[in-house]
């Protein structure tokens, strides 16, 4: 008996696994039930026999990659065109052997398959891919990482330093530490557009993500090293803020370059892993000097118990390592992140003026002056705020899906999984896809809300309620889910609110291709919003 993972021909890489459709209905009669494990089939070997026998030839292992070599036609693509180009050919579940360095993954695009590897990821689940973070932490020479590789371990000691940090950034209490410095940023961004816009088109200059960008930046990097670099407006030749949003990127690019592209790094150093290894110094550097001043301020001026002013201060009351490696992790993965989820939200609400007016009645009951704060209660009741964002961001993923080691043997598509394989949970497409929600090209907020108001202008019924929640989980699933997601959810809050309650906003241009997608995707477009004063 050959399983589709352990048999090999050699000279294979993509294993094609689509089945003949007559093989579909008597392998489906055969498919374990959800969450089931290969021992739950053992005593359906004929049915796989037949597969494997009638599925269809493989490629060359060469080929692919080839694919990845100088001219290949592999070598340009971003991470989700290679997936979808191989989505056309293999169908909604492949294998893809590792080359050079790389562990076999599985690809998957069927929203089943999703759950079961989510709902099988154990306690401590392995995200792969951030192998090279790893590898720079375990080789520094200062050792300075020696207890802990922070969030991007793996195991038990992932799950230790999440552990501590967790209460920190996740407790809804803890809102409050960083409501207010959020806001501040926040205020910044609304006079920053009232700056740049032309006085004539009330429209904002092409490059206005780099506004967003560095709204992002200040955002997190209030939170993470308690302090405003202003990159926004005050002090927007910040040398150090700079070196920061530069070099912040590198991280997300070596989770492909690295991570899933072929790469011999670990053998020899080569050029992308040197870039890498540069940023990441140069990110310890500077993250290390703020989370110092921090201690030193608050050695100066300590705070009463119970008392804490910020999250790094939170942090380190825990230990200064702690704090210094949560505040890299949370700078990684915060930027880039946040800026394609703002201009997203920022897309939808400009180009639905109806769910804009919406969402300033709603926004107006609670808070009649638009010079009145936010507050942790004022916002406990804004649900169509939050589904404003929720289907902005199910118009426009921000990632293109995501990553899990297989925690236990898995059917997946009737094929065997064994423990332990890389799964890239491909999940970007669907939540465009017609079958899962209807009308999906349309911004309807109105999706997320309760059952009465889940109606859209023309009648049609569109509640989201029944749809497979495994097809749209911007923020990840389960202990390893975005620790960082009360802090993004806040920021695009009050991002959102406070544009909406200051500006009628419009965006008067095509929107065709508006993102480009990588790992995770990125504006594609000049974002001239226009931004017009409301009385
Ligand atoms: C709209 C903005 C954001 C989105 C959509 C987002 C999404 C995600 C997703 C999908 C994951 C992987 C989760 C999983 O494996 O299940 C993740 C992980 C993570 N995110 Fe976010 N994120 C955002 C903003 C942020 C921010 C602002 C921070 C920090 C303040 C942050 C920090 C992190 C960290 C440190 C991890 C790794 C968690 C771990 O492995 O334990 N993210 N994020």
């Amino acid at each position: 008996m050959s399983t589709f993972w352990n048999s090999r021909v050699a000279g294979t890489v993509v294993t094609r696994l689509r089945l003949f459709s007559g093989e579909q209905q008597q392998l489906q009669k055969y498919q374990c039930a959800k969450y089931s494990t290969v021992s739950n089939a053992k005593t359906e070997n004929s049915v796989f026999d037949l597969e494997w026998q009638q599925a269809l030839p493989y490629k060359s292992r060469y080929q692919m990659l080839r694919g990845f070599l100088k001219g290949g036609e592999f070598v340009d693509l971003s991470l989700n065109d290679f997936l979808f180009k191989c989505r056309e050919r293999f169908g909604d579940i492949y294998r893809m052997p590792g080359v050079i360095g790389q562990p076999d993954s599985v690809v998957l695009f069927n929203v089943n398959d999703f759950e079961k590897v989510y709902r099988t990821e154990g306690i401590w689940p392995n995200r792969p891919g951030t192998d090279a973070v790893r590898y720079y932490r375990e080789n520094r020479k200062d050792g300075f990482f020696a207890e802990t590789l922070g969030l991007n371990d793996n195991g038990e000691k992932w799950a230790k330093f999440r552990h501590v940090v967790n209460p920190v950034l996740m407790q809804p209490k803890n809102a409050k530490l960083y409501l207010d410095p959020l806001q501040k940023v926040n205020l910044e961004f609304i006079e920053r557009i009232r700056e740049i816009r032309d006085p004539l088109t009330l429209e904002v200059p092409e490059n206005f993500l780099e506004d967003i960008n560095h709204l992002a930046f200040d955002s997190v990097a209030v939170v993470a090293l308690d302090h405003e670099f202003g990159l926004l407006r005050r002090n927007p030749d910040c040398a150090e803020a700079k070196v920061l949003c530069e070099h912040m990127s590198a991280f997300l690019k070596s989770i492909y370059d690295l991570g899933i592209k072929p790469s011999f790094y670990k053998y020899i150093q080569t050029p992308t892993y040197k870039r890498f290894a540069k940023s990441m110094d140069l990110m310890f550097d500077v993250t290390n000097r703020y989370v110092n001043a921090a201690l030193e301020r608050l050695e100066k001026n300590p705070s009463k118990e119970g008392e804490e002013r910020s999250v790094l201060e939170k942090l380190l009351k825990i230990n200064r390592k702690t704090a210094i490696v949560m505040a890299i992790d949370m700078l990684t993965a915060a930027v880039d992140g946040s800026s394609s989820a703002l201009a997203a939200v920022l897309l939808c609400i400009a180009r639905n003026p109806t769910k804009q007016q919406k969402l300033r009645e709603e926004l107006l009951a609670v808070l009649p002056n638009k010079h009145e704060r936010f507050t942790v209660e004022n916002m406990k009741n804004l649900p169509y705020l939050r589904a404003c964002i929720k289907e902005a961001l199910r118009i426009y993923p921000l990632a293109f899906g995501n990553v899990r080691e297989t925690g236990a043997d898995l059917v997946l598509s009737g094929y065997r999984v064994p423990k332990g394989t890389s799964a890239l949970i491909s999940s970007n497409m669907l939540p465009n896809e017609a079958l899962f929600f209807p009308r999906p090209r349309e911004f309807i907020p109105e999706r997320w809300l309760r059952k009465s108001d889940a109606v859209s202008a023309d009648g049609e019924r569109v509640l989201a309620e029944n749809v497979n929640k495994f097809i749209n989980l911007p923020f990840g699933f389960g202990p390893r889910s975005c620790v960082g997601r009360r802090i993004a959810e806040l920021e695009m809050e009050l991002t959102l609110g406070n544009l909406v309650r200051n500006f009628e906003i419009e965006f008067n241009h095509s929107t065709k291709n508006a993102f480009k997608y990588h790992l995770i995707s990125a504006p594609a477009i000049p974002l001239k919003f226009k931004f017009v004063d409301l009385k």
